[in-house]
């Protein structure tokens, strides 16, 4: 093997060999401490060529005894750019070309290993981004495919899609338990969301997956994440899903127990009693393998060192949007930091994700993967969108009450901007004889638990609700939503709507507006044009709002007169009498017994003061004081807030 190297370089070339002696010594291979390492290298590549060489056709094709082995292990000792495979087939190409003149059985062993080494090479490259070689023949008939499905990605090494969930089985060796859960659930096919999420969770690449509302994340997210955790293990949480709202995380954990009936994964839903008794009871931080929970509620454990977040292999944020923005950001950064974990997966999923909310979902992941489904930041396409225009504020009651006389369609879904709104709009409509209620924070958890169930089993015809409502929940049938106030964002509206048109069924969205809304018109009309809403031709010329002027009424919506029939000047009769029974109260509330039993229940109340502004936040997307959040560890940003 001496002087292969020299041999292979300087084919072709004459060298006085006496002369240059001292560098053809160069090239021989080296003694003691390197000879050890050339021995891994050598045993390493051995495998690898071993693999590359046809079994039991091995050894020396050429008459100038050159040995393919060595040559190859020697060509990647210069392959100084890492092109070994390149380098490999063009020298073997070269050497083989050398030896043409030879016999007809060299050529073929050539041609055998030029053939195994494209072939090693094309298969290493499906594993890398997990394709199964029957389902897609090639890059374009992958292109083609996601074409079909409206699927946009962008990002590296991006896995190929499925098809059918029994290519899951054949490709990722999903457990049978998994595949008769998708059956049970109706699951026959997978969405365009799916599809595509699912291959790249598998390969445990970060993700951010944006699809229409109703369009199917939750199985997206979900199903990678059973499948990774195999079964339950007794070693604290290994997956963690993010949810803006208590009512989204509840029903994340009826999907999730749902799809893992026949394995006893330990699943925690955070709440205040389940946080209380994770607190009296260390042990069971053990047990559980899967956590949800609202970002708040979390912070509050971790801070009281109640839950540790350090084998966290899977982290989702769903509405995504939501979780990065004023309000919430602070938490998830929290969390985010909790979650110590070098290997973790991140997943992050929306119907929205304005630009600048991008970006800094950008900062928390590694090399990510973006996947589109449809039109960025649209509105279903099954859902009929139309705007009414009601002059007034007190056209909005006559419009509602024609549309109860002239028949409606239940369930019907109602947004309000504001907890005080929906309460003025309920005792407005409990009269009108329909099955009416009403839900937002203020409301026992008791109650809101028992309406989310009446309202999906049809016992509820009409649902007035605030934004604790408007994001995720899953109200299947619904037929109808009406913005009753105009909504405060363009994603506010895109997620209110999104409760019809669910899953492929048809819907209708009906917005009011008034003279006060009309200048936020075209972010809707726009929205509405996007998802193929026909729109009339004058709304098409109006003028986008400025910046500002958007950014006031995200954060405080539009002053608006209350939701009532009574004239203004009966209100203002009930308003004074009310007052002067106020003062009267105040007047006979200063008796000594008095003051004290007040001072008590102000000691009671701040006791219980951290409970309570969980409980506002998770209603409240709007966001909370900093007076108001609880203390947490002092920990490094990963977030790049600005
Ligand atoms: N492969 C599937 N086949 C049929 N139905 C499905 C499939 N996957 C999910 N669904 C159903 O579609 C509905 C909507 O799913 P899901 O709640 O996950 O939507 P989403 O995209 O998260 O919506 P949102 O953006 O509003 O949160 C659910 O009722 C779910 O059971």
């Amino acid at each position: 093997m001496e002087g292969d190297l020299f041999s292979i370089i300087s084919r072709g070339a004459k060298f006085d060999k006496r002369r240059f002696g001292k560098d053809i010594a160069l090239f021989k291979p080296q003694s003691s401490s390197t000879q050890n390492y050339d021995y891994e290298v050598e045993k390493q590549e051995k495998k690898d060529n071993d693999d590359i060489k046809p079994r039991g056709k091995r050894k020396r094709i050429t008459q100038d005894s050159i040995d393919i082995d060595s040559s190859i292990r020697l060509l990647q000792e210069i392959d100084f750019f890492q092109n070994s495979r390149q380098a490999l087939k063009s020298v073997l190409i070269g050497l083989c070309d050398d030896n043409d003149n030879k016999d007809h059985e060299k050529d073929k062993k050539k041609t055998k290993i030029q053939t195994d080494l494209k072939a090693k090479e094309e298969q290493k490259q499906e594993s890398k981004i997990g394709a199964s070689v029957n389902s897609f023949k090639n890059q374009e008939e992958v292109q083609t495919f996601r074409k079909k499905h409206r699927i946009r990605v962008y990002g590296t090494d991006i896995p190929y899609p499925f098809r059918s969930f029994q290519d899951l089985v054949t490709q990722y060796e999903i457990k049978p338990y998994l595949q008769k859960n998708l059956q049970n659930a109706g699951y026959s096919l997978p969405t365009p969301i799916q599809i595509q999420c699912i291959p790249v969770s598998l390969h445990e690449r970060d993700l951010m997956g944006l699809a229409p509302t109703g369009s199917g994340k939750t199985l997206a997210y979900l199903l990678p994440i059973l499948h990774d955790l195999k079964g339950p293990e007794k070693m604290g949480y290994r997956a963690l899903i993010i949810s803006p709202t208590r009512e989204l995380a509840q029903q994340i954990y009826r999907e999730i127990k749902k799809l893992s009936i026949g394995k006893k994964f330990k699943i925690c839903m955070l709440t205040k009693a389940s946080a209380a008794t994770i607190a009296q009871t260390p042990q069971l931080r053990q047990k559980f393998d899967i956590l949800i929970s609202t970002p708040l509620r979390l912070v509050h454990a971790i801070s009281k060192e109640n839950i540790e977040l350090k084998n966290v292999r899977h982290l989702v944020l769903d509405e995504a949007d939501k979780l990065l923005e004023l309000g919430f950001l602070e938490q998830t950064d929290e969390i985010i930091n909790a979650c110590s974990n070098p290997r973790i997966v991140k997943s992050l999923y929306s119907a929205t994700l304005p630009s600048g909310v991008e970006s800094l979902a950008n900062t928390i992941m590694k090399d990510p993967i973006r996947v589109v489904v449809g039109v960025k930041n649209a509105a279903t396409e099954t859902i009929k969108q139309k705007l009414l225009f009601v002059g007034q504020e007190e056209g909005k009651l006559i419009a509602i009450r024609q549309l109860i006389q002239q028949g409606f369609k239940p369930p019907v879904l109602i947004f309000v901007q504001s907890i005080e709104r929906a309460k003025e709009l309920f005792h407005e409509l409990i009269y009108d004889g329909i099955s009416v209620d009403v839900i937002h924070s203020e409301r026992t958890k008791a109650q809101r638990d028992s309406i989310v169930l009446n309202f999906m089993q049809g016992k509820i015809w009409v649902l007035i609700a605030t934004e604790l409502m408007a994001r995720g929940m899953d109200f299947k049938g619904v037929n109808l939503v009406v913005n009753y106030d105009f909504p405060q964002s363009v994603q506010s509206y895109i997620h209110r709507i999104g409760r019809t048109g669910r899953a492929g069924r048809n819907g209708e969205a009906v917005t009011y507006f008034t003279k006060d809304d009309a200048p936020f018109l075209k972010s809707v009309v726009n929205v509405m044009k996007e998802s193929g809403c026909e729109v009339p031709d004058w709304m098409l010329t109006l003028k986008p709002p400025p910046q500002n002027s958007k950014k006031q009424v995200r954060q405080k919506p539009i002053d608006r007169h209350k939701i009532s029939t009574v004239s203004k000047y009966d209100l203002e009769k009930i308003k004074r009498k009310r007052e002067i029974i106020e003062a009267s109260k105040k007047r006979k509330a200063t008796t000594a017994s008095d003051i004290q039993s007040t001072e008590k229940n102000k000691r009671n109340k701040s006791k219980n003061n951290n409970s309570t502004n969980i409980k506002d936040q998770e209603d409240n997307s709007y966001g909370t004081s900093d007076a108001e959040k609880p203390k947490t560890k002092n920990v490094k940003s990963k977030l790049d807030i600005k």
